[in-house]
């Protein structure tokens, strides 16, 4: 094959899978990427021109064995992986579900090319079940006047180019506003990004944010910050009440300037992010606490959109329920009964929208056949409600169905103590120390 034909063919592959919705890296025969698209890009951390013409091997931790790619280019075989687990370049661990095709051209294979789906993240599933990493505010459901006025000062705000602090509690869709204002921006082609900043390793928050240099400390390599990456769009900043103080001091400098000072790095590197933070604490309270600086507070809440718990707003309820029997019922005219519908409305869902949307969606795939979803149906699918389920406070084996109050209660009768406290939900130590950060119980400066 005509080298000049390959290299034709690659880069129309790039220029058209440039606006695919999920992330797309194609290697040449020898393991040269030929092809990387933004929403790869937005997976992996890396922008494509670093990207461009490196061999898979510089790029990732993988080898020989582990490399979908490098597997699909050697044995000429479509390779399918449901969960991809790997290092990201800002330190994050990402998984993704992965398809990986060799491609062939007048029957000759001229490399491999893959096609990424992050999973665990907030993509959600249209009604035709495809998967989907972006959201609108037409996706934001509900018709309770609180949610009216959140969602129009949220579109107001999509029009600005100011930042916008979100509050809510966990699972009241921060995250979903956060994507509905990127895409309603003029930022709308640029990246968007989203951080869990209680989730950032102990000590790692500067190299996340700011990026490394090569040189800067032993074994340090050139690395773009989270601030760089999401330049010309959108940096979502989730519990940026959990950056330590000296953090926030950086990060406001840093907005302030529209540059960052990478670690190690004897240049500056401009950034033109916008900031969509969130938090799950009231800012007052937050402030009083010292949790976030005033200073901070006040740049990057110059508008603050306060997303309503469910229970404040029960007529969204049976809305939201029938939007989700539709989206997970794969076609099927399931209809919730009076009683599931009061059941629904009765309970105060703590973990909020996302409580909700995994208890239809469990009650649907536990009865398949089912055309009428009844309250004890609804109750036996909810990980704390069902018969013979553990009871808040007593060991509950996974850590992120537990609700915030049943954390706050076990973090206050240990006094704080994070060990007891983990002990006493049955989940591990670092599990708490996240939750406590997350919740502002505890400072990341607490723990160092
Ligand atoms: N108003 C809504 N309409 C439709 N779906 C919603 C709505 N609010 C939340 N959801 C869904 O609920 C789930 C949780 O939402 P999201 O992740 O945005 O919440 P969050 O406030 O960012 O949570 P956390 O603070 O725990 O990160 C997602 O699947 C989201 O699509």
């Amino acid at each position: 094959m005509e080298p000049s034909v390959v290299a034709d063919v690659w880069k129309l592959y790039q220029e058209i899978l440039e606006f695919a919705p999920v992330g797309v890296h194609a290697v040449d025969r020898d393991g040269r990427t030929r092809v990387y698209n933004r929403v790869m890009g937005e997976i992996d951390g890396y922008r494509p021109d670093e990207v461009l013409e490196k061999n898979v091997f510089e790029l990732y931790e993988l080898n020989e064995e582990t490399s979908t790619l490098w597997r699909a280019l050697k044995t000429g075989h479509p390779v399918q992986i449901d969960e991809q687990v790997y290092v990201a370049r800002n330190g994050r661990r990402v998984v993704t579900q992965n398809r990986t095709k060799p491609v062939v051209l007048a029957g000759e294979v001229i490399g491999a090319m893959e096609i990424a789906v992050p999973r665990g993240s907030r993509g959600t599933a249209d009604a035709d079940g495809r998967k989907r990493c972006r959201f609108s505010f037409e996706d934001i459901l509900g018709e309770s006047q609180a949610m009216r006025r959140a969602r129009d000062l949220a579109e107001r705000a999509a029009r600005t180019d100011l930042p916008v602090l979100l509050v809510g509690e966990t699972g009241t869709g921060k995250e979903l506003f956060a994507w509905a204002i990127h895409e309603a921006s003029t930022r709308k082609h640029g990246p968007f990004l989203a951080q869990n900043c209680a989730a950032w390793p102990e000590g790692l928050a500067e190299s996340v944010l700011f990026g490394t240099r090569r040189g800067g400390f032993t074994g340090a390599v050139d690395r773009a910050g989270v601030l760089e990456l999401a330049s010309g769009g959108t940096l979502f900043l989730d519990e940026i009440h959990a950056m330590s103080p000296a953090v926030q001091a950086k990060l406001l400098r840093a907005l302030q300037d529209g540059e960052i000072w990478p670690i190690g790095a004897r240049r500056s590197v401009q950034t033109d992010a916008r900031i969509v933070a969130a938090m799950n604490v009231p800012p007052r309270e937050a402030m009083a606490r010292g949790l976030l600086r005033p200073d901070l507070l006040y740049r990057i809440g110059a508008i603050a959109v306060h997303l309503p718990p469910l229970r404040q707003r029960p007529e969204d309820i049976p809305l939201l329920a029938r939007a989700f029997l539709r989206k997970y019922g794969n076609g099927r005219d399931a209809r919730l009964t009076s009683d599931a519908l009061a059941f629904l409305t009765n309970h105060d869902w703590p973990g909020n929208v996302r409580e909700l949307e995994q208890t239809v969606r469990s009650a649907l795939a536990l009865w398949p056949e089912a055309v009428e979803i009844t309250a004890a149906m609804l109750r036996s699918a909810h990980p704390l409600l069902a018969e013979g389920a553990p009871q808040e406070g007593a060991h509950v084996a996974r850590a992120d169905r537990l609700s915030d109050d049943a954390i706050r209660r076990a973090y206050e009768a240990a006094s704080g103590n994070l060990t007891r406290a983990a002990r006493s939900l049955g989940i591990s130590r670092q599990r708490m120390q996240y939750h406590a950060r997350r919740l502002g119980l505890r400072s990341a400066w607490q723990d160092t």
